[in-house]
C-alpha cells in the first residue's frame, strides 16, 4: 500500500517539509524544512539567512524560485543530500514525528504533489517521488538504530 501526504492537517502531512516542525542546520533555527532546503541553493548567506526568517514555508519556497540571487552551480547534484541531512535531522529532533515515521512499517510513503515530478509523485504517479524515498531511507536508519 501506498501513504500519500501533502498538505499539513491531513493525513501524514507532518511527512510534507512545509510542516511545522523546525531543526537546527549550521547554527541557525529554520522554522521548517522547506526553509532550510530552499536556502542552500543560495550562495549568499544573507540571503539564506533572509531565508530562514520567511513568515511561512510557501513564502520561504518563493523566495527559493528566485534567480535575482546567484545559486550554485551543483545545485542539482548538492539538492539530493541537502534534503537528506535535513530530513534526517526533523526525525532525529521531534521524537513524536520518529514515531510516526516508524508506525509506518515497509509502506511506501509518496508526497502527493499534483506538479513536483520530482520530489513528488506528480499528479499521474509517475513522479520519481525523491522526498518519500528519502523518507523511506531515514525510516530505515531509524529503525536499524534502535
Ligand atoms: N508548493 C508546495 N506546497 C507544498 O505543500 C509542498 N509540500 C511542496 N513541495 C515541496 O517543494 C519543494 C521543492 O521545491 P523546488 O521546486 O525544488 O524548489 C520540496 O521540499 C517539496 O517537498 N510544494
Amino acid at each position: 500500500m501506498t501513504l500519500y501526504f501533502y498538505s499539513k492537517g491531513e493525513a501524514y502531512g507532518e511527512f510534507s517539509n512545509f510542516s511545522p516542525h523546525g531543526i537546527e542546520m549550521d547554527g541557525v533555527w529554520w522554522p521548517t524544512v522547506e526553509h532550510y532546503f530552499q536556502a542552500q541553493k543560495f550562495i549568499d548567506p544573507n540571503y539564506r539567512l533572509k531565508i530562514a526568517k520567511a513568515s511561512t514555508p510557501k513564502m520561504a519556497k518563493a523566495m527559493g524560485q528566485s534567480r535575482a540571487h546567484p545559486i550554485h552551480a551543483d545545485w542539482d547534484e548538492r539538492r539530493e543530500v541537502v534534503m537528506l541531512e535535513a530530513v534526517r535531522k526533523k526525525f532525529t529532533t521531534h521524537p513524536a514525528l520518529k514515531t510516526l515515521l516508524l508506525s509506518t512499517g515497509d509502506e511506501t510513503l509518496a508526497e502527493a504533489s499534483p506538479n513536483d515530478f520530482y520530489w513528488g509523485a506528480g499528479g499521474d504517479g509517475s513522479g520519481l517521488n525523491r522526498l518519500g524515498e528519502i523518507l523511506m531511507q531515514v525510516r530505515t536508519e531509524l529503525l536499524l538504530l534502535q
